[in-house]
């Protein structure tokens, strides 16, 4: 087993499957490898000296671009739509609907706003936003291999951009998919781009933006990173997958979620505010070629 699968909030269904899975992805090597990876509180942290870090939204909802009511309008939304997102006594379909609100709700609230896009590169500044404990080997790893690295996340991708350059990882491995803001002529927010992704349906999003996830015609194993139930379908626009290997960051409602995570995910990561379990099985692929 791996060294770093044995530390004490490593948690895995079924061991030998995902064993083999490892064994079949260091036997494909860097060169057929891909990343899919959720972005809020999967590449950034949950939380940070017992206080939550915010999502990409949080960090302009609470920045100096928002007016007060403007802030307490979001916060509402906030806590009435999140516990519902994270439930797992409600079906997918139940929550599908209240999601799109949220989110439509949310972002009407920001357009009100007029946030000009120079702004943002400071809110980003300010705010507590915070990569993983070893996000740099793992983004530079994965740069220096040539192994793509596709975000896909429901949050505000002028954003999580901003996060990574200031971070400097956002290297050309890097691709995108995500909300984008749209600016009008004079840089002032006036709506949101495309269809909204929200985290119950990135299927949809993957199945549409399937040209970005199958650029690399050798890529054919992939390794996928998410924190929801609805991160497990980021992966559907991908042509002839041989082998995917799913790794779950457990970070709310532990004991609620856990057997969930457990059947869906192939290791579950719980309270792990690091990229330690990620960069040691990328060491672990890498170091056969
Ligand atoms: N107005 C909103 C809407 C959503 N969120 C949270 O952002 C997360 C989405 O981003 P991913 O990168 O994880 O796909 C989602 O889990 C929501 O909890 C928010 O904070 N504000």
């Amino acid at each position: 087993m791996l060294p770093v699968l044995a530390k004490p909030n490593v948690c895995i269904r079924d061991q030998k499957r995902v064993e083999e899975i490892i064994l079949s992805l260091q036997n494909g090597g860097a060169s057929k490898l891909q990343i899919i990876s959720d972005f809020d509180m999967t590449l950034t942290r949950f939380a940070h000296n017992g206080k939550r870090c915010p999502t990409s939204h949080n960090i302009v909802d609470t920045s100096r671009l928002i007016s007060e009511d403007c802030k307490k309008t979001l916060k509402d939304l906030l806590d009435t739509y999140y516990p519902i997102e994270i439930d797992p006594s409600r079906s997918v379909a139940e929550k599908l609907p209240l999601m799109v609100e949220w989110w439509t709700k949310a972002h009407g609230c920001l357009v009100e706003q007029k946030i000009r896009k120079d702004q943002l590169e400071m809110a980003v500044r300010e705010s507590d936003a915070m990569l993983r404990d070893g996000f740099k080997p793992f983004f530079d790893k994965l740069y220096e291999h040539s192994i793509p690295l596709v975000i896909f996340s429901a949050g505000i991708g002028d954003v999580l951009e901003e996060i990574i350059r200031q971070a400097g990882v956002f290297h050309p491995n890097v691709k995108v998919v995500s909300n984008y803001m749209d600016f009008d002529d004079n840089g002032v927010l006036r709506a949101f781009k495309g269809e909204l992704i929200h985290t119950y349906n990135k299927r949809e999003g993957a199945l549409k933006n399937s040209g970005l996830f199958n650029q690399q015609t050798e890529s054919r194993n992939i390794i996928l990173l998410g924190d929801s139930m609805g991160d497990l379908s980021m992966a559907d626009g991908v042509e002839n997958t041989e082998n995917i290997l799913k790794i779950g960051f457990l970070n709310d409602k532990v004991e609620e979620r856990r057997e969930q995570y457990l059947n869906s995910y192939d290791i579950v990561l719980v309270k792990d505010e690091s990229m330690d379990v990620v960069n040691g099985i990328l060491q672990h692929i890498i170091a056969k070629n």
